[in-house]
């Protein structure tokens, strides 16, 4: 375990935040005394209105958030990976030097072969990163991360550049990943069906904590028209300000 501020006894959860205070100006604290335990092969979303302070919890957790002052204790395992909505590939590097940079031991390269078969990409070992879709940038981005075969992954809007079609093919192939090598994972959206269809719990931002938590029971594929799939989205875009999606309809209609 990596203990990133304060000390913490020994833990078996992947995640242990307790009492996290991070703020850029003296105003306003951004988060204020966030608790948070994620265990060992847990997916967890995180939702919350834009500026809650969503990208700055998992900063915080990936370690990369020098900008930001605060307090807190923040535990997380030794192997962690980060990916965000963009997929930060090399382009002077071809696809399978990006997958395996940093990566050590004599099988790194055959170890980056397959994790490119994993997300669909057997044979484009070579290709430079121009020369590939943004879906399937991020799925490079994602064998880098799971060739490190992370402890806890951490996704800060990983499919939000995508579209709607290629979004939904890459929930497929996230949680299928996810099956196989089981790491923790906190999941930062703004969709909430994408939350609901992915995450074992879902969890709400607001103020500075985490307000709403509502764990998902739902047995199966995830369908969006299944009610009781709707009963989670209600209550979820109710714990984010937007009971019934009726206010949703009016921005849209603004
Ligand atoms: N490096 C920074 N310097 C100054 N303020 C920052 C910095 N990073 C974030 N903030 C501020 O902290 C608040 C929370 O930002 P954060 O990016 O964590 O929100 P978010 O919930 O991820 O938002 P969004 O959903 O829009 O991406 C915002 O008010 C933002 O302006």
């Amino acid at each position: 375990m990596a203990t990133h501020a304060g000390g913490l006894t020994a833990t078996t959860a992947a995640v242990r935040i307790s009492g996290l205070h991070r703020s850029f100006t003296d105003d306003r604290p951004v988060l204020s005394g966030l608790d948070l335990t994620i265990e060992p092969g847990e997916f967890v979303a995180l939702l919350g209105r834009s500026g809650s302070g969503k990208s700055t919890l998992l900063r915080a957790l990936a370690g990369l958030d020098q900008d930001a002052s605060g307090t807190g204790d923040i535990e997380v395992p030794e192997q962690v990976s980060v990916v965000f909505q963009d997929s930060r590939l090399l382009p002077w590097q071809r696809v399978l030097r990006n997958v395996v940079i940093g990566l050590n031991g004599p099988n790194a390269k055959a170890r980056g072969r397959e994790a490119l078969a994993e997300v669909g990409l057997a044979g484009r070992e070579r290709a430079w990163p121009r020369e590939l879709s943004g879906g399937e940038q991020q799925r490079v981005a994602l064998a880098r991360s799971l060739v490190r075969e992370p402890q806890l992954l951490l996704a800060d809007e990983p499919f939000g550049a995508l579209d709607a079609l290629t979004r939904i093919k890459m929930h497929g192939l996230l949680r299928a990943l996810y099956e196989r090598h089981k790491p923790a994972v906190l999941l930062v959206t703004h969709d909430v069906d994408e939350a609901i269809v992915l995450a074992d719990r879902v969890l709400v931002l607001d103020s500075g904590h985490v307000r709403t938590e509502r764990r998902v029971d739902l047995d199966g594929p995830r369908d969006p028209s299944d009610p009781r799939f709707a009963e989670v989205r209600t209550e979820l875009l109710a714990a984010l300000g937007l009971a019934g999606g009726a206010e949703i309809k009016k921005e849209e209609e603004a």
